[in-house]
Formats: C-alpha cells, sequence, structure tokens
C-alpha cells in the first residue's frame, strides 16, 4: 500500500455538473490513483450539486448517489469546493458558505472573480484557505500562475491576447470564407462553439472578464469588469475583414492590459480594454486560428512570453481547474497556501481616451483637388500623426456624377480621444462621402 492511501483523504464538493463539471467528475474519477500519489493523500469526491436530480448524468462517470440538490450542505462538508455553476448567484454565497467552513476553493468563474474578486480573497484570507481559479481565463493554458507566481519577481508591461474562443472562431470564419458575422455566428452554434445566446461573447463581455482578472494579476491591483473598456465584434464587417487583408492584416479580438506611465494629462496607471484590433499576418497572434487561445506577456526581466492553447471545452478546462485542486488539495496535506491577493500597487485604470492606440481608416471621398489636403489638416489639428496614406480610384456606380478614390490612412500611436474627435471632424467633412471603415491597429 502506498504512503498516500493511509492518509485521511482530501474531500472534494462539486458545485455544478455541465460542460466542465462532468469532466472534472470524469477525469477526478479515472486518475484516482495518480492523484492520491501526486498529492500524498486520496481524493474523495463526496458529492456534486445539481439544479435537478434524474437528468442523464451519464457523461459523468460516476456513482450516481452523489448527486444532491443541497449545494448548501455539500460546502460544509469538504475540504476542497469546485465551483463550476457560473454566474454571480448563487455561486458567490456557495464559495463564502465553503470559505466559512473552512475548505479551500477552485473556481473556473470569470463573470464572479471580475464583479467580485476583493471580497471572495478577504474571505479566502481570513478563513486561512486558498483561492485559485486557473481555468476561469484561457481555460486549459497555464496563464494565472504564471502571472501570480512565475512572474512574481518580474515586473509585467503588458499584456495582449486573444481569451475568447468563439469569438477568434467567428472572425477566423469572416476571414476564410468571405462570410458576414450573423453568418459565421450560425456557423460557429451549429459547432457548438457559440452559445443560442452568444451576447457575452461577440459583445466582448466574457473576455473584459478575463482582462479585468489578467490586469489584476499583472499590475497587482483591484481591477474590476466594469473598470474595462468594451467594444464587441457584432459591428466588424465583411468590409472591414476585406480592408485588413488589403492591409496585409487580420481582424482579432484583443485583451489589452498595459500599464501606462505618468503624462501632464493623467496619472501612472493600467489601460485594460477589449475591442477588435487589426493586426500584421507576420504577428504571432494572427496565425491563432478557430477557437484557440493565446496571450502575449511583456516583462521587464522576462522580455516577451506567449501563451498557446484550448481556452474552452470540456477536458481542457478540467485539466486546468484539476491542476488547481491538486495545488489546494496538496496544501491540506502538507500546510501553506497559495498566493493570496496582491493589490499593493492600486494603480488607477485609465480612461480608453488616454489609451495610445493606432488607428486604421478607410475613406470614400470625391476625388477632388484639396480632399488630401482638407483630410491631412483634421489629423494635425488634433495632433494626430499619419503613417501611411494610400489612394486608390473606386468605380462609382452608373448614378454617381462625380469622381471617387478610396483613401487609406493608417496613423501612429495617438490618445484614442483624439483619434476617435479626428474621424468624427472626418466624417463631417464636405469631401468625404462616408467613412467607410475605422479600426485600431495592434502589433508592430
Ligand atoms: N465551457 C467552457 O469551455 C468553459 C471554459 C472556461 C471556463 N468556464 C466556466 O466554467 C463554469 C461552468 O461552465 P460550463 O460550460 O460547464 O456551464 P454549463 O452551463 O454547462 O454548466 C453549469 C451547470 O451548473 C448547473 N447549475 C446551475 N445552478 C446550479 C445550482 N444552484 N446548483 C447546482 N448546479 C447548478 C447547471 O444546471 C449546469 O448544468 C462557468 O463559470 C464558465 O464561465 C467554462
Ligand atoms: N465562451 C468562452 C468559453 C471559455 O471561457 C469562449 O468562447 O472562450
Ligand atoms: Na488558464
Amino acid at each position: 500500500m502506498e504512503d498516500s492511501d493511509k492518509q485521511t483523504p482530501i474531500r472534494v464538493a462539486l458545485l455544478g455538473c455541465g460542460v466542465v463539471g462532468s469532466a472534472v467528475a470524469r477525469l477526478l474519477t479515472e486518475q484516482a490513483d495518480e492523484f492520491a500519489a501526486r498529492i500524498g493523500a486520496p481524493i474523495e469526491l463526496v458529492g456534486i450539486a445539481v439544479r435537478r436530480l434524474g437528468r442523464d448524468r451519464s457523461a459523468a462517470s460516476v456513482d450516481p448517489e452523489l448527486f444532491t440538490t443541497d449545494a448548501d450542505e455539500l460546502v460544509t462538508r469538504a475540504d476542497v469546493v469546485v465551483e463550476v455553476i457560473g454566474g454571480i448567484e448563487p455561486a458567490r454565497t456557495l464559495i463564502l458558505r465553503a470559505f466559512e467552513h473552512g475548505a479551500g476553493v477552485v473556481t473556473a468563474n470569470k463573470a464572479l472573480l471580475a464583479e467580485s474578486g476583493p471580497e471572495l480573497y478577504a474571505a479566502a484570507e481570513s478563513a486561512g484557505v486558498d483561492l485559485y481559479y486557473e481555468a476561469s481565463v484561457a481555460g486549459a493554458i497555464p496563464l494565472l500562475r504564471p502571472l501570480r507566481e512565475s512572474l512574481a519577481g518580474d515586473d509585467v508591461r503588458k499584456v495582449l491576447g486573444i481569451v475568447n474562443g468563439t469569438t477568434n472562431y467567428v472572425l477566423d470564419k469572416m476571414h476564410t470564407t468571405g462570410a458576414g458575422f450573423g453568418e459565421a455566428v450560425e456557423q460557429a452554434q451549429a459547432l457548438g462553439y457559440a452559445e443560442a445566446d452568444p451576447t457575452a461573447d461577440v459583445e466582448g463581455f466574457d473576455a473584459a472578464a478575463k482582462a479585468a482578472i489578467l490586469a489584476s494579476l499583472a499590475f497587482h491591483s483591484r481591477v474590476s469588469g466594469n473598470d474595462v473598456y468594451r467594444e464587441g465584434i457584432t459591428e466588424v464587417t465583411a468590409a472591414d475583414v476585406q480592408a485588413a487583408e488589403s492591409m496585409g492584416c487580420v481582424v482579432k479580438l484583443l485583451a489589452i492590459c498595459e500599464r501606462v506611465e505618468a503624462t501632464p494629462e493623467h496619472p501612472t496607471g493600467i489601460s485594460v480594454r477589449v475591442h477588435p484590433a487589426m493586426i500584421p499576418t507576420t504577428h504571432p497572434l494572427a496565425g491563432v486560428r478557430e477557437a484557440f487561445n493565446a496571450v502575449f506577456v511583456e516583462a521587464r526581466s522576462a522580455g516577451e512570453l506567449m501563451f498557446y492553447g484550448r481556452g474552452a471545452g470540456g477536458d481542457p478546462t478540467a485539466s486546468a481547474v484539476l491542476g488547481d485542486v491538486v495545488a489546494v488539495a496538496r496544501h491540506r496535506v502538507l500546510g501553506g497556501r497559495g498566493p493570496g491577493e496582491s493589490a499593493y500597487a492600486d494603480l488607477p485604470t485609465l480612461d480608453m481616451g488616454d489609451a495610445r492606440t493606432r488607428y486604421f481608416i478607410s475613406l470614400d471621398v470625391a476625388d477632388e483637388p484639396g480632399v488630401l489636403a482638407a483630410v491631412a489638416t483634421e489629423f494635425a489639428r488634433h495632433h494626430v500623426s499619419i503613417e501611411t496614406v494610400r489612394q486608390q480610384q473606386l468605380t462609382g456606380d452608373e448614378h454617381d456624377t462625380e469622381e471617387r478614390a478610396e483613401l487609406v490612412i493608417v496613423t501612429h500611436a495617438a490618445a484614442d480621444s483624439a483619434l476617435g474627435a479626428t474621424v468624427e471632424a472626418l466624417g463631417a467633412l464636405p469631401q468625404v462621402r462616408e467613412v467607410s471603415s475605422v479600426m485600431r491597429v495592434e502589433g508592430e
């Protein structure tokens, strides 16, 4: 008999038995012997809280006796509580209750962490137990542990990544098939990537919650989901995608967290934002296809790091959850705790207007003398420097009486507020028939 078998078992309670929960239950059972050896004590799954009994839960491959609808009671008889219900309530109350009863908690719940992270950390701290949440951002990809632990001796400057698989799949399909947004979402739904109600993904709420978690860890400051500037992908058109391609770029929904040094306009702070952006096809993030995730981290001493893998799905997400279960269980056996909240830097989140961004702007203009000068004047007036300008003749329809041209402009970095004001002013110029495409540009 192994030493680990003689130890008092670590009791694990699972809250939720959906996509992630059923994979956690199955893998925990299948790998029980390995986990016992790694932890130094056996794991005992003491119960699985579900909303209703009687459903087919064969995917979880566990003793049906383990299912209960009494989550309140279940959390009182566990050493480790795994929360994979999702949403704010009852997940929040159940986690707080688990802490009160001395259990460590593992959760995959980005929405809850982005809303109530400090409250959960404080409750874990006063109970002297662990709070782990690797699965909450970029699913299987080890990313939060590197930020919380491996990079604790470095100074993170920027985190830039694709953290939502559904929108990456949709944008990828728009590029590869020429489909419009609606059609690409339907394809994603048919394949099970996008949910029936894809709002949280396509409007960028899911990525914004993840960006808040990443920024909090990277910059040792409190950032909530509401602090994150957010634009989803619902306004991205097939024309935007084509325009990106003509520039040697692809469109990606990016989560960007960066430290911004003080200027006369603002103090040192953090810019945290989620929005679609064009990135050059030569950038490593451009090669992230389908529903994969990838995150770039830039740190002072480490330089650039890239994390890539599956951000969603039952088994990949369960991998991250179970890694956390092993970590928390090891602490129960050996003593000690994982890191708590680190918010000492207390950097403020800056307004989006203060972020330094670059814009791609495509204008449909009257092809007549002085147009370029009028356009250039608006950029100069807003202190925005132009990086490149390209002009091409447009062939109008039979009703067109005037000559038309397309002006494609890429700017240098400027305050986002100045770029927004420039676009507005351009739209009001009599020579500009239409601002046909505007998108931020990221990556060198
Ligand atoms: N699915 C993924 O790929 C993925 C990836 C990363 C993180 N996550 C996160 O993991 C969590 C779970 O996601 P999921 O995809 O498994 O969701 P899901 O909807 O498949 O599963 C959630 C389950 O919880 C159950 N539930 C709801 N209220 C409950 C209650 N009061 N008591 C017990 N059970 C209750 C639901 O009936 C459902 O079966 C969410 O926080 C999600 O954001 C999911
Ligand atoms: N809906 C999320 C699941 C993983 O958090 C995504 O598409 O990435
Ligand atoms: Na992760």
